[in-house]
């Protein structure tokens, strides 16, 4: 019986294909999982912090501007000719130190001077690019704005500018005052939320343009710069807050956008999906490897017991039960390949067929159990009396064939003779049997023409002449 290695490859390949199979779709799963989570949750929460932190570092300045707006002293100063400036000074020098603002400010409409802190700073002139946010405010409806801007006379720093008109009693407008905020804050909040939770935070005008971005980091110049995002600017630059999906370099992106009326600026948020999805690539290669070494490791559990079974199962097939010699099917692939041995090496090669004399009277008088021991006391005999490259086989029944290799009939006499004499000699089998046990012989040496069939049909005749003598002896063919 020939061990079938197909089977275990199929079990093998089954049991991988099934783990992969399942490690596969978990691995999508959590992919998905993430990308979901990343979209309906992650990013609008984000969103909604930043938002909350903006507004509340835009509340209180705002305030601060709509109370200087509104101040009598302020409104009776321009009003007045703008006498002493050093009260003016005064005024915004106590609301800059008081509320810890960059920068304090008036503005004069009928004078065109520039306030601050630090004295007259500048003159509002139409050709000066410092100006035009004043012309514009003028020019505007509203009676306060938000400006993110530069000053050259301030540094070179952005700034956050909360403006608001100064009206006279017939509600004209003399002027303009407010606040201005450093944006680093701004700053040091998208830093955190590119370092804490790997999102690219970034303000765009209504044009996509990149207004406010983290310092030092590498940033877009324009939301069209990149294509999948100006085929969408358009469902971009709109109100509210909603999730946008856009691949650049190969990389899948998630876009969260929500727009900020008090800045007219739009706030994105943005995540490179690889970089959390990371975890879940780094466990599917886990999984896929752990699937390997355990589809191994059973396939050798499975070939370690299959072929301890198989084994079992062989021994059981070519052996006989109760003396545990080789059966008759054995004894004939063993001849047949010894015939194939012998008429290679031109060997010489002899067969003994043993019978035990009586047998039945044994049986019948002392019982089968006694039987059984006869043969098995038998068998031990035989095995102990040949060469080990001899084959001793129980034929069936009370019958017994021995294959001795590398000898020839004169030999094979010998040998059968020292067998006669032992079984009939042996106290162990008298004792068992309560009477004398002997065996009758039939030996015959292998020609050049035999085959299985007359080798045997001979040698089964020289035991029935041996029985046919008077048993207890050897007959030679
Ligand atoms: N106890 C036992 N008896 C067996 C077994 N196999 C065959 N026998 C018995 O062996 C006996 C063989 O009887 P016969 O064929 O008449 O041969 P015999 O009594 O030995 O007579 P001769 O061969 O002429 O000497 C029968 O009683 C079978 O039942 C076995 O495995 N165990």
């Amino acid at each position: 019986m020939r061990f079938n290695y197909r089977i275990v490859f199929i079990i093998t390949a089954l049991v991988f294909t099934l783990s992969a199979t399942l490690t596969v779709i978990n691995y999508l799963t959590s992919m998905e999982t993430t990308r979901e989570q990343l979209k309906n949750s992650a990013l609008p929460l984000t969103i909604d912090n930043i938002y909350t932190e903006i507004q509340k570092n835009i509340i209180e300045p705002n305030l601060i501007a709509s109370m200087m707006a509104h101040d009598t002293f302020l409104i009776d100063w321009l009003s007045d000719e703008e006498d002493e400036v050093q009260k003016i000074v005064h005024y915004l020098e106590t609301i800059q130190n008081k509320y810890q603002m960059f920068t304090a400010f008036l503005v004069s409409d009928k004078s065109r001077n520039y306030y601050s802190a630090k004295g007259m700073l500048d003159k509002i002139d139409k050709k000066s690019p410092n100006s035009q946010w004043y012309l514009d405010f003028q020019k505007s409806s509203e009676l306060s704005e938000i400006n993110i801007d530069y000053n050259t006379n301030m540094g070179s720093e952005l700034i956050m500018f909360i403006n608001h008109k100064i009206l006279d009693n017939d509600y004209h407008m003399i002027g303009a005052t407010g606040v201005g905020l450093k944006t680093s804050y701004i700053n040091d909040m998208l830093k955190a939320f590119r370092q804490r939770y790997q999102f690219s935070v970034y303000f765009v005008d209504v044009n996509g343009k990149v207004v406010i971005a983290e310092q030092n980091v590498k940033k877009l110049n324009n939301l069209s710069d990149i294509p999948d995002l100006a085929r969408q600017l358009s469902d971009i630059i709109g109100k509210g807050s909603q999730v946008f999906e856009y691949t650049q370099a190969g990389e899948a992106f998630l876009l969260n956008r929500k727009y900020i009326s008090e800045l007219d600026l739009y706030l994105i948020v943005e995540a490179k999906v690889n970089n959390f999805t990371q975890a879940a690539e780094e466990t599917f290669y886990l999984n896929v490897l752990l699937s390997a070494v355990i589809t191994l490791l059973i396939s050798f559990i499975i070939v370690l017991y299959v072929r301890k079974i198989h084994l079992k199962l062989d021994k059981l097939a070519s052996n006989d039960d109760l003396t545990h010699l080789p059966n008759r099917r054995s004894f004939h692939n063993e001849l047949a390949k010894q015939l194939l041995l012998k008429e290679r090496y031109n060997s010489e090669l002899s067969l003994l067929f043993i019978d035990i004399d009586n047998f039945k009277d044994v049986n019948d008088t002392k019982g089968h159990d006694v039987g059984d021991k006869v043969l098995k006391s038998l068998a031990n005999i035989l095995n102990n009396n040949v060469r080990k490259s001899d084959f001793v086989a129980r034929w069936g029944g009370e019958e017994f064939i021995i294959l001795l290799i590398d000898s020839d009939i004169n030999q094979a006499q010998v040998i059968a003779e020292q067998l006669r004499s032992q079984v009939a000699n042996s106290n162990h089998l008298s004792q068992y049997a309560q009477q004398q046990v002997t065996i009758s012989l039939g030996a015959t040496s292998v020609t050049d023409e035999d085959n299985i069939d007359t080798l045997l049909k001979r040698a089964d005749l020289a035991l029935y002449k041996a029985k046919s003598k008077g048993k207890n002896c050897i007959v030679s063919d």
